[in-house]
């Protein structure tokens, strides 16, 4: 029988196959009294040693498919298998308790899961949380002696339905085999979501309900794009799937010519496309989708990824790389934006009741300099490996920009002394993602060599609607008029000054937003790799003139989001 169903499409793409229904594995086991503790704590030894090794492999063929970035979450992964802390309290149950390392596991797993779980308001946590389940779940099985599902070992086209896709399941897909997933839960920024995007296999999460009306071997027809899941479709239904699938992969081929392409629109007007990285093996994914520079280098995931501070020289090898790697082509670099909901291990911050607003980025630089001047002697010396300009985050006033600005040239000053090369052509500018930076961008302009619009942060504080809270997220409005206006400020006082003006956030490669963008004259459009064909695609087909007669309609005219969609519909119909 057909059924469908709506779900939160979080990966583009059209897929019609059958259902490859991901089934929990069997890891019940019984609680055993034992003597021989030493027994036990060595098969746990085992089980950690084998699911360490399972986990590197699943890593390397993550940052294969999927690049540093995405790969990471194995990082942490394990670091969750080699925490003292968790392996030493199961240990520590299996003695005391004189029971079999399943079940000291299982007690052990479910306290910290519970304990990170509850701390509802804290998405980090609850990623914990989800690492520390995923990763335990891999343990059991080797107690247990079940084989978790192999999902690397899938080899006819089917579309997983699942619960959730864990971050190792959605790495092992292949994605000649897998043609889509769908999930019951999940949202777009889950990994999984993140993940799919990057391996560019349609996904649609968060049905509720999709393992629940299907069984193995029905056909599934999902779209990707729209978060529509047919299951079993009719003929009428599967024919209309196929041609929104081939229209889809013509538009791919089309996007796929642009990669050595300029961007230009239809009459001819130049925007610099570039790629958003985490780390250096990021730079693939920019040069492979034909990016022309990095718009944004988030360095803190250097940070993020190291057992410490990580030292100038390590900094300066990675900075390096970057630089050495897009070939002269300009590299934004920003300077660490940790706080947030990004933490550092062992960075103590104190508990704040407002993370999003409080000890963050450039206040915890500009605080310990120290920490900020080793990353600023970095950049200098890698300055000389390529086109660099130095980028400070979380901007609200411009004596925070002088302060950083003057950090950066006594650094400067003293490298100099010391001998050592440093370029005399590096750009400094500033993320403008604080309002009260982005009324004043007149006065910043005069300062600054450039702007980035940091739309994911601009939009929640602009809004007072946290990026992070679903229950808010209807107040995300990137085609408010009032971010418009901002955007507009930020462009054209850059413009007055001759600097120049782009933006980094997820606006940038979003394909309503990108009309209004060009018709405010925005110079660099900075987004994730894969979006940038399309955004070039997109641009070919804009006239800027027409499209700034859009975006100052949308200024002047429209009261509402809503409004603004609707004139870019209709100034962008074919
Ligand atoms: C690019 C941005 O920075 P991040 O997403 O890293 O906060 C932004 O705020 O738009
Ligand atoms: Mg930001």
């Amino acid at each position: 029988m057909t059924k469908q169903l709506k779900g939160i499409a979080v990966s583009d793409g059209i897929a019609v196959a059958k259902a490859y229904l991901l089934v929990e594995p069997d890891l019940s086991f019984e609680k055993i009294s034992t003597d021989n503790v030493d027994q036990e704590v060595a098969r746990l030894s085992d089980a950690l040693e084998k699911s360490t090794a399972e986990l590197q492999t699943i890593r390397n063929k993550a940052v294969k498919s999927l690049g540093e970035e995405e790969a990471q979450v194995f990082d942490a992964h394990l670091m969750v298998l080699a925490d003292p802390e968790l392996v030493g309290a199961v240990e520590g149950n299996i003695k005391d308790n004189q029971v079999n390392a399943e079940s000291a596991l299982k007690d052990v797993t479910d306290m910290f899961v519970g304990m990170f779980e509850s701390m509802e308001d804290n998405p980090y946590m609850q990623e914990r949380a989800a690492d520390i389940k995923d990763v335990m779940k891999r343990v059991m099985s080797h107690l247990v002696g079940v084989k978790l599902p192999d999902l690397s070992m899938i080899d006819e086209e089917v579309i997983i339905i699942a619960e959730d896709l864990t971050p190792s399941d959605t790495a092992q897909l292949d994605r000649n085999f897998v043609r889509a997933f769908v999930t019951n839960i999940g949202g777009r920024t889950s990994h999984s979501a993140i993940m799919a995007r990057s391996l560019e296999i349609p996904a649609v999460v968060g049905t509720k309900e999709i393992t629940e009306m299907v069984v193995e071997g029905d056909m599934i027809a999902v779209d990707g794009s729209e978060g529509d899941v047919i299951v079993n479709p009719t003929s009428e239904q599967v024919a209309d799937f196929e041609s929104k699938r081939q229209a889809f992969e013509d538009l791919k081929a089309e996007w796929d010519k642009l990669k050595n392409a300029k961007t230009v629109t239809a009459d001819g007007k130049h925007f610099e496309l570039a790629g958003n990285i985490g780390t250096p093996k990021d730079l693939e994914g920019v040069n492979g989708h034909g990016g022309e520079a990095v718009g944004l280098y988030r360095t803190e995931f250097l940070y993020m990824d190291s057992p410490d501070f990580p030292n100038e020289d390590d900094q300066f090898e990675a900075y390096k790389a970057v630089l050495e790697g897009m070939d002269g082509k300009p590299v934004v670099v920003r300077t660490m934006d940790i706080g947030g909901d990004k933490e550092l291990p062992y960075l103590k911050l104190p508990e704040e009741m407002n993370p999003f607003l409080g000890y963050r980025a450039i206040r915890i630089c500009l605080a310990e300099d120290d920490m900020f001047r080793t990353q600023l002697r970095a950049l200098l010396r890698a300055s000389t490996y390529g086109n660099l300009r130095i980028m400070f985050p979380m901007i609200a006033t411009l004596q925070e920009f002088r302060d950083a600005k003057a950090m950066l040239l006594e650094e400067k000053a003293k490298l100099v002394a010391e001998g050592v090369e440093v370029s005399d052509d590096i750009q400094v500018g500033i993320m403008i993602e604080i309002p009260a930076a982005a009324v004043i961008a007149d006065r910043f302009a005069k300062e600054v060599d450039f702007f980035s619009i940091g739309t994911n942060d601009l939009i929640q504080y602009t809004m007072a609607a946290d990026r992070m809270n679903e229950r808010v997220s209807y107040l995300y409005q990137p085609y408010n008029p009032a971010i418009l206006r901002l955007i507009k400020n930020v462009i054209d006082s850059a413009h007055a000054e001759g600097k120049w003006a782009g933006m980094c956030g997820e606006m940038a490669g979003d394909q309503t937003a990108v009309p209004l963008l060009v018709g405010l004259g925005l110079d660099e459009f900075s987004m994730s790799a894969t979006s940038i064909l399309r955004t070039r695609s997109l641009m070919k087909r804009l006239d800027s003139t027409k499209m700034a007669e859009l975006a100052n309609k949308a200024i002047t005219e429209c009261d509402t989001a809503a409004e603004v969609v609707a004139l870019v519909e209709e100034y962008t119909a074919e």
